[in-house]
């Protein structure tokens, strides 16, 4: 877990440092949590013939550097149209980094997207890191459009857009990608709050945000129909007390089977549970070096400089 204090630094590191190693940290905990429905990890490929647990780390590892320069770049730049287009050439660099990466498989797009808004979010304003205020100014961001990128783009995710109707990545957040901020971190906290061990909690979190994210790869892959299976199966899991009981992880495993007949791998979904995890660690941080109701900014020394202890 990143840990940031204030004033005794035993390690300074700048702010950009901090928030890409909390992002990196979110991805490698959303990429080890086993067992994930349909997904890649610590057991195998999930519904995946292309990705495997270690390119998923090598992925991992090759965007930190990204975070970093996106947190650089919110930071210096004020001007949000400025802002967002820089974004966009940082995006593409990142993708560029996946891809070598990878050999040329798309693992994290989509997590380059939102835990990227998120970490820009972050820099913009240090001390307001109440996930709220967080998403509202990604949702900010998201809302102008990459001068680079046609609105005609062909992807999986504008394919599923258009034929479903649905918001997709980018509607996602320009709406404060609300599975985060009504779903995920309500169920981590919760989870947490009643005892469940860290790897039940992120496995409800998951579910809660499968239950209710119109997750475009699951839309690209098996349909409405695989999606509304997906949807319902995920509610029921966490409506019958989620995977920490012998009969939800029962539920869990026989949810997998099934998502991996229907080839159906709910990727959305497990990059929002890792920008979940990532805002989770922010709130949290910010807390323990701004109190709990920071209100004010920090000093020009805390915007620049904080302790991080791994
Ligand atoms: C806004 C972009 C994400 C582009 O989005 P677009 O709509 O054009 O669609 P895609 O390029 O297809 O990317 C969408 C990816 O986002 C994830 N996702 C899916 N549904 C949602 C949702 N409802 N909300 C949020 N995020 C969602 C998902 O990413 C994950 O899945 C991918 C791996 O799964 P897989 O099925 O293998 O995907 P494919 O390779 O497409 O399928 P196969 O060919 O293998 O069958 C992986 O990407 C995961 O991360 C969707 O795939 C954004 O990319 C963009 O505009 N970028 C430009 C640069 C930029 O502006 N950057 C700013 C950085 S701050
Ligand atoms: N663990 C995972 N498996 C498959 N696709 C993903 N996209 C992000 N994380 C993923």
């Amino acid at each position: 877990m990143t840990q940031l204090h204030t004033a005794e630094n035993i390690r300074a590191e700048t702010l950009p440092a901090m928030l890409a190693r909390a992002a990196s940290d979110a991805l490698r905990g959303e990429v080890d949590l086993t067992p994930k429905p349909g997904l890649v990890d610590r057991r195998g490929t999930g519904a995946h013939s292309d990705m495997n647990h270690a390119l998923m780390q090598a992925s991992v590892d090759a965007l930190e550097v990204g975070f970093h320069d996106m947190a650089m770049a919110a930071i210096d730049e004020r001007d949000p149209f400025t802002l967002r287009a820089e974004l966009g050439i940082l995006g593409r660099e990142s993708e560029a980094r996946m891809m070598l990466a990878t050999g040329g498989i798309n693992t994290h797009r989509g997590a380059i997207w939102c835990l990227g808004l998120i970490v820009a979010a972050s820099a913009m304003q240090p001390s307001r890191w109440r996930a709220s205020s967080l998403l509202e100014r990604v949702a900010a961001i998201a809302a102008i459009d990459d001068p680079v990128v046609s609105p005609a783009r062909r992807s999986n995710g504008q394919r599923a857009v258009r034929r479903y109707h649905v918001a997709g990545a980018r509607g996602e957040a320009c709406r404060g990608f609300p599975p985060i901020r009504d779903a995920g971190l309500a169920m981590l906290r919760r989870a947490r709050s009643v005892g469940c061990s860290e790897r039940v909690a992120r496995l409800n979190t998951l579910l809660a945000i499968m239950a209710v994210l119109d997750d475009t790869c699951v839309l690209s892959r098996a349909g409405r129909a695989g999606l509304t299976r997906v949807q319902d199966a995920a509610t029921a899991i966490i409506d019958h007390g989620g995977v920490g009981t012998v009969s939800g992880a029962r539920a869990l495993a026989r949810f997998d089977r099934e998502l991996l007949v229907m080839n159906a791998s709910p990727g959305g979904s497990a990059d929002l549970l890792a920008a979940t995890l990532l805002i989770d660690a922010l709130e949290s941080a910010a807390d323990r070096a701004w109190g709990r109701h920071a209100a004010g900014e920090p000093s020009a020394k805390e915007k620049t400089y904080a302790t991080v202890i791994a």
